[in-house]
């Protein structure tokens, strides 16, 4: 195997082929790590693997550009007169390449141009040997991977192209004699070059295309995530922050969508309205804290003792309701007892008052009539309950008088009151 430097560019390939040349491999051919076996990723692969590049491929690319061997043997003809003038080409080449802004910003360093003046060196070289095989290819496709990574575009390559091309016939001008030579070696050189190009360009494309792919994969990643948020964020919009349950705008939500939903099917949907009692003052007396555990655990009570399709929700402060899909009121009323009596084993100085209605499956009320009516029973079982445990307070003050009256205990069942007012 003949012994060529891979670090051969245009322009800006030397010093960074560093940049893009995978660690793993390094330390591998150093023998200072061990190979781990993982699929098969792009870094695993050579250039000439990731681009399909066989010898096969490689024969037809000079076939596309008449490129014989006896083309390839004059160009090698050549070497000993580009050796001699090696100097003098590279010192015009960067001398004119300097001269343009984008490039002399690229560089940005004399050390940096030490380093791509030794590969351009090597490149000009490389051109004259007369061997154009895998190894060649592989170091011209690794410029365009280079070029794309750092920001060379290709009108900078062209032109830095053309400069070169520029140099190497006016040194074969001015050296050859022979008319037909020069000719022949010019058509030579400018169709090797052009191999050159195709090569570069294939592997700039290439990344192009790979960083547009991985681009529209964050994109859709993204957007997934964003798609995600949105939804958690509107689920948020309908949650009640403290128990969980809907708030009023999921209430409404649910509510509008089941009694349509009914409306469609010619069923049934009540909706069982809870309020508990005196909380303003189970607030004051046992502190604002206590009254939150009240609230969550009442949100609890509700969700366990309805079935998973009804749907509770908190409408705000001591207020909570039950939407109750298929569901007549006589059904309503009972779940209503059972969340009631639940409560109360939970609290038994405690009460709730409840209302109960229902709409279909002929006639369809609105979902804020709906509301209405539960709120409307509930309150009516409310007052019904607070006159009861007034008069029982007035009999109990009247059997200790004079002794101060006290506080009712508060221990009327709203549902009895309820069931009374129907
Ligand atoms: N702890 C707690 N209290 C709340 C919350 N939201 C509202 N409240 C309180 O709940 C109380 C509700 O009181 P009212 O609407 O007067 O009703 P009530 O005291 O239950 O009286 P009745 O409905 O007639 O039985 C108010 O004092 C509100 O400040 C909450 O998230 N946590």
């Amino acid at each position: 195997m003949r012994c060529r430097s891979l670090q051969s560019t245009i322009y800006l390939e030397g010093s960074l082929q560093d940049m893009v040349r995978p660690h793993g491999s390094m330390s591998f051919r150093s023998g200072r790590t061990h190979p781990v076996r993982v699929a098969m990723r792009p870094i695993d692969k050579s250039l000439l693997e990731q681009m399909h590049i066989s010898e096969v491929e490689i024969q037809r690319r000079k076939e596309f550009l008449s490129l014989d061997e006896a083309d390839l043997a004059d160009l090698a003809a050549l070497k000993p007169l580009i050796n001699e003038h090696i100097e003098i080409i590279v010192e015009e080449f960067y001398e004119r390449q300097t001269e343009i802004d984008e490039i002399s910003l690229l560089i940005g360093d004399s050390e940096t141009l030490q380093r791509l003046r030794s590969a351009q060196r090597q490149y000009v070289l490389d051109i004259f040997t007369g061997y154009y095989d895998a190894e060649y290819v592989n170091s011209r496709l690794r410029i365009g991977l280079v070029h794309k990574r750092i920001g060379v575009e290709p009108k900078l390559f062209l032109a830095a192209m053309r400069t070169l091309k520029e140099i190497l016939f006016r040194v074969i001008d001015e050296n050859l004699e022979d008319v037909q030579a020069t000719k022949s070696a010019k058509n030579n050189l400018d169709k090797l070059m052009y191999f050159d190009i195709t090569l570069v360009f294939d592997t700039y494309i290439d990344t192009l295309l790979n960083e547009v792919h991985s681009a529209k994969r964050r994109m859709e990643l993204y957007a997934r995530n964003l798609e995600e948020k949105t939804k958690e964020l509107a689920a948020y919009a309908e949650k009640d922050a403290l128990t969980g349950l809907f708030n009023k705008r999921g209430m409404s939500e649910a509510l509008n969508r089941e009694i349509r939903m009914a409306e469609r099917r010619h069923s049934l949907v009540s909706l069982i309205y809870c309020d508990i009692d005196d909380f303003k003052q189970i607030n004051d007396t046992h502190g604002h804290h206590k009254g939150d555990e009240i609230l969550v655990t009442f949100g609890q009570i509700m969700r366990e003792t309805v079935r998973s399709s009804d749907i509770c929700c908190r409408l705000g402060g001591d207020e909570f309701c039950c939407i109750l899909p298929d569901c007549d009121a006589k059904s309503a009323k009972t779940i209503g007892s059972k969340i009631e009596l639940a409560f109360q084993s939970k609290y038994p100085n405690f009460s709730i008052s409840l209302g109960v209605a229902e709409t279909g499956d002929r006639d369809y009320l609105r979902e804020e009539e709906l509301l209405r009516a539960a709120d409307a029973m509930m309150y009516r079982n409310k007052e019904a309950r607070k006159r009861s445990a007034a008069e029982a307070a007035s009999k109990t003050s009247a059997r200790t008088l004079p002794a101060p009256a006290q506080a009712a205990e508060k221990t009327t069942s709203s549902t009895a009151a309820q069931s009374d007012d129907h």
